[in-house]
């Protein structure tokens, strides 16, 4: 299978700190990859290179198996620390808000609302909504789009159980529709369940990937090692 990014020997300092050192990922197309690592571990600094947010010091990214170019951002969409919401319009004008501003066609603000079922919240505002609505508001904006590969930032956050499982179905959902997900977490029973590959990022490298087996207690096992490794 093709990897729609994969990353080699990424590193990214701010000033003297080093905060990514040498990491190479590989998302493979059509699945769901789970970049897990405690708080602090470099995940959504990895995410924002991959979104051209910021720039390595070193190593490359390659789209497509072609060098990353800015032109592949019209076929990434991304929710990164948080969504970008006007707390003041409702779901469809915060969609027409961003249609207008990507030149995207109307219609397609409607098959969003229906995807992330957010089709009958009419006149409320996002402010009014819950947590994972707004979450669910801002995958509805990073899929305006038609990405072919979606990155979300720990978008399990502070969402109940019934909302973490209502989003779970929807994240699982996307592989089936040619849409390729990266996900990042802390947590990680969420990534066990969700992801078919996972990456263990702690300290700024990556300490595992590989396929996700679905056995929690041997993922547990791996990331405990791997963050514990760091204090011998
Ligand atoms: N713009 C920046 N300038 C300086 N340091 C930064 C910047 N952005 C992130 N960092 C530092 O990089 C480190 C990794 O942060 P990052 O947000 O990537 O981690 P994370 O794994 O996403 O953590 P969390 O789960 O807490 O969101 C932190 O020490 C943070 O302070």
């Amino acid at each position: 299978m093709k990897n729609i990014i994969e990353t080699k020997q990424l590193t990214k300092a701010f000033k003297h700190e080093t905060i990514l050192e040498n990491v190479s990922i590989h998302v493979q197309e059509h699945t769901i990859y789970g970049l897990l690592g405690p708080n602090g571990a470099g995940k959504s600094t990895l995410l924002k290179l991959l979104t051209g947010v910021f720039k390595a010091n070193a190593g490359q990214i390659y789209y497509q198996e072609a060098p990353w170019q800015s032109k592949n951002l019209k076929e990434i969409g991304a929710m990164i620390e948080g969504p970008a919401i006007y707390p003041n319009l409702t779901a469809r004008e915060n969609l027409k808000v961003l249609a207008t501003l990507l030149n995207i066609h109307p219609d397609k603000i409607e098959q969003v609302l229906q995807t992330v079922d957010l089709k009958n919240t009419g006149n409320k505002i996002a402010r009014h909504f819950s947590l994972g609505m707004k979450q669910r508001l801002g995958i509805a904006m990073a899929l305006l789009n038609d990405p072919k590969l979606l990155i979300l930032d720990e978008p399990t956050n502070g969402l109940d159980p019934l909302g973490i499982q209502e989003l779970r179905e929807l994240i699982r959902s996307f592989p089936d529709q040619g849409i390729s997900v990266i996900l990042s977490s802390h947590i990680l029973s969420e990534v066990q369940q969700i992801a078919d590959t996972v990456g263990i990022l702690h300290n700024g490298q990556l300490g595992y990937e590989d396929k996700n087996d679905k056995q929690e207690a041997h993922l547990e096992k791996l990331f405990m090692d791997i963050v514990k490794r760091e204090g011998e």
